[in-house]
Parts: C-alpha cells; sequence; structure tokens
C-alpha cells in the first residue's frame, strides 16, 4: 500500500488559523499585538527568501512585523545593541536572528545576548536546559512542528522506535528531547555513525535533518515507518536555467513505496516551522503578560 503523503502545508495553515484566532482574542480583550522581530545579518537570498516569507505569514496572523536588515560587516556591537533594543521593547515578544551569520560573528554569542523569554527559536541555553529538563521553554520550531505532524499522524508515539540523523542545536537535539517526551526510544545518528542504513531501519518514527540530498534510500527505511524529512538543499532546476528547486534528505520515489506515511520537501516540514514561529511568538506574548496560551500550540 503506498504511503500517506503528509501534508505539512495544509496542516500548517491550520496551525496559522489557530494563531490567528488567538492573537484576534488578545487584542479584542487586551489590546494586546504580539510582535516578531527578525534580525538578518548580510545578504544570503535564501535568507531573505526565508525572511519575506516570515514578515509576509507575520502580518497575516495580525501580529506586527520587525525587520531589521544589517550590513554583511555590521560589527558585534552594532548588533547587540539591536538585541539590546529589541530585549528591552515591550512591542517586541518574539526575536529571531536568522543564521547564519557572517564569520566575524558567533551564533553562540548571539544567541546569548538575546532574553530567554523572547527567544522564539529556542536557542538559548535557557530553553534547551528548560527543555531537556522537562520544565515550560520556548522550543525551536522546527523540532515543535515535527512533533505536531508526527501526533496528527500516529496519535501517541509511546514505545516506538524514533531515529533522528542530525544532533544540531536548532533540530536535532531539541527533537531528540521532544521524542523522549513523548516515551519513544530515541536514538540520535550523526557523521560518525557506523551501519547508518541499519540503525535507520529500526526506526518506526525515522526523522532525516542532515542537508544531503536524497541521502537516505528506501532500502533503509522500515515498511510502514513514518518518514518525516527535514533536510532542504537548493539545486539549480534540471529544466529552467536561472530557477532552483528544493531537494529533501529522503530519496522520495524510493521512500514512498515503504514508508507508512511521509512528508514531502517542499510542502512538509518547512511550512511547519514558519507556522510554528508564530506560534511561539504568540506564547512568548501571552507568558509575558501572564495570560493563559492557547491549548495545542506549545508541547
Ligand atoms: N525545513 C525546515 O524548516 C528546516 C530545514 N533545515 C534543514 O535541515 C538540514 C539540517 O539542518 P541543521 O540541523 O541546521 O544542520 P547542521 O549542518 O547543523 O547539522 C547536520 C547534522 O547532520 C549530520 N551529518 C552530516 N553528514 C552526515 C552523514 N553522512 N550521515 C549522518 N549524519 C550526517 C551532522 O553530523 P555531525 O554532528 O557529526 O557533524 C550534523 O549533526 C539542512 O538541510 C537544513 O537546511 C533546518 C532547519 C529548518
Ligand atoms: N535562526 C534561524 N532559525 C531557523 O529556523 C532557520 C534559520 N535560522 N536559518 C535557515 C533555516 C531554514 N529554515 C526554513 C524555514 C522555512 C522553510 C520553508 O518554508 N520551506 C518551504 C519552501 C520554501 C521555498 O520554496 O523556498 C517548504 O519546504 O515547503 C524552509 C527552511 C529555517 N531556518
Amino acid at each position: 500500500m503506498a504511503a500517506t503523503i503528509i501534508d505539512g502545508k495544509a496542516f500548517a495553515a491550520g496551525v496559522r488559523g489557530q494563531v490567528a484566532a488567538g492573537v484576534a482574542a488578545l487584542k479584542a480583550g487586551h489590546g494586546i499585538v504580539p510582535g516578531l522581530a527578525v534580525v538578518l545579518v548580510g545578504e544570503d537570498p535564501a535568507s531573505e527568501v526565508y525572511v519575506a516569507h516570515k514578515h509576509q505569514a507575520t502580518l497575516e496572523v495580525g501580529m506586527r512585523s520587525f525587520e531589521h536588515k544589517l550590513a554583511a560587516d555590521t560589527p558585534e556591537a552594532d548588533l547587540f545593541a539591536l538585541i539590546d533594543r529589541l530585549n528591552a521593547d515591550p512591542e517586541v515578544h518574539g526575536i529571531l536572528c536568522q543564521f547564519p551569520v557572517p564569520d566575524h560573528l558567533s551564533e553562540r554569542r548571539t544567541v546569548a545576548r538575546i532574553d530567554p523569554a523572547k527567544d522564539v527559536d529556542g536557542l538559548s541555553v535557557t530553553n534547551a536546559g528548560l527543555l531537556a529538563t522537562g520544565e515550560r521553554a520556548l522550543v525551536s520550531c522546527t523540532p515543535l512542528g515535527c512533533l505536531m505532524l508526527l501526533r496528527d499522524q500516529l496519535g501517541s508515539l509511546s514505545g516506538k522506535e524514533a531515529v533522528v540523523i542530525g544532533r544540531s542545536n536548532l533540530f536535532g537535539k531539541p527533537m531528540a528531547q521532544l521524542l523522549l517526551q513523548e516515551n519513544c526510544t530515541v536514538t540520535i545518528a550523526h557523521s560518525r555513525t557506523t551501519n547508518l542504513p541499519e540503525v535507520c531501519a529500526r526506526a518506526d518514527i525515522l526523522v532525516a535533518a542532515v542537508g544531503r540530498a536524497e541521502m537516505v534510500r528506501g532500502d533503509w527505511v522500515k515498511p510502514g515507518a513514518t518518514v518525516i524529512d527535514v533536510g532542504i538543499t537548493r539545486v539549480p532546476h534540471p529544466q529552467t536555467p536561472g530557477k532552483t528547486r528544493l531537494i529533501g534528505d529522503v530519496h522520495f520515489e524510493s521512500a514512498v513505496a515503504v514508508a507508512g506515511a511521509i512528508t514531502p520537501v517542499p510542502g512538509g516540514v518547512g511550512p511547519m516551522t514558519i507556522a510554528c514561529l508564530l506560534a511561539n511568538t504568540l506564547t512568548a506574548c501571552c507568558r509575558a503578560h501572564g495570560l493563559p496560551e492557547p491549548e495545542g500550540l506549545t508541547v
């Protein structure tokens, strides 16, 4: 039987609808408008596209969007002065600094400068620690989005074998923490893992976040498994010169024949990342004002 193709685009539209309802309720009940600030340093074209998407999506759910584009040679002190202003600004409830940043800046130091209560990427040591100890955190958007898709697809995840390929702070580690919290038996694989195909073949839930196009083949997938493809590689479009297309970490054609359910690229995890960024901004805003958080948008 062919796999279910998980429609992340449609699911994300539902999440954005819930966020919009929460924003409307905050406005009507309390006169509060959640605000998201996105900081982009330098002129990476891919990052500019994402930042434009985020800006549009933020406005569509009724939030304020503050875009800050800084020159590629911006000194760290200037970036930090901006972050300090955003930390202190009561109209800003979420702050995201788009990565990668130019080489003279440090992602670690940049994240550390952001107030953890406004860290809607969930990257700060505080939020990572809260997640790891099972306390209320702001959770990195992409893992949060993947968990929403998995719960929708599978219901309870308890007792399932989960394999996450990739161990980054932005995705792999928080994804593994969330799956552990859901009572999965979690394996984290990475570039030094031996026998990766065998490790993957154990997985009831296989999550790939590597950044290597079509690395995961159908014969690595356990029959009936749920496959979540996080990877995004941009390649030249085969037919249209000057255009690009996106490729996931999973070889879709071979995996779809074996899996029980699978996310496509594009239209799978990517749209959930942006929807969860908005959800996190609403959550941060509610917490900042001591108001109850909307159901279903946090873990
Ligand atoms: N759809 C979305 O919304 C998002 C998509 N992404 C995409 O997800 C992918 C991963 O992102 P991110 O986590 O930030 O990337 P990183 O580059 O930070 O991490 C990649 C991970 O993959 C591991 N890896 C590399 N090569 C192999 C290999 N041959 N076999 C097994 N593991 C390997 C690395 O291992 P090691 O630690 O040993 O080096 C590392 O842990 C990228 O394609 C990115 O574009 C990211 C965020 C959001
Ligand atoms: N601080 C920080 N936080 C991030 O979360 C972060 C980041 N930096 N840097 C880059 C990566 C990548 N990322 C994506 C977001 C949305 C899509 C997305 O919307 N993808 C659509 C397609 C978009 C298109 O067509 O270009 C899809 O997969 O269907 C993809 C990737 C967030 N990232």
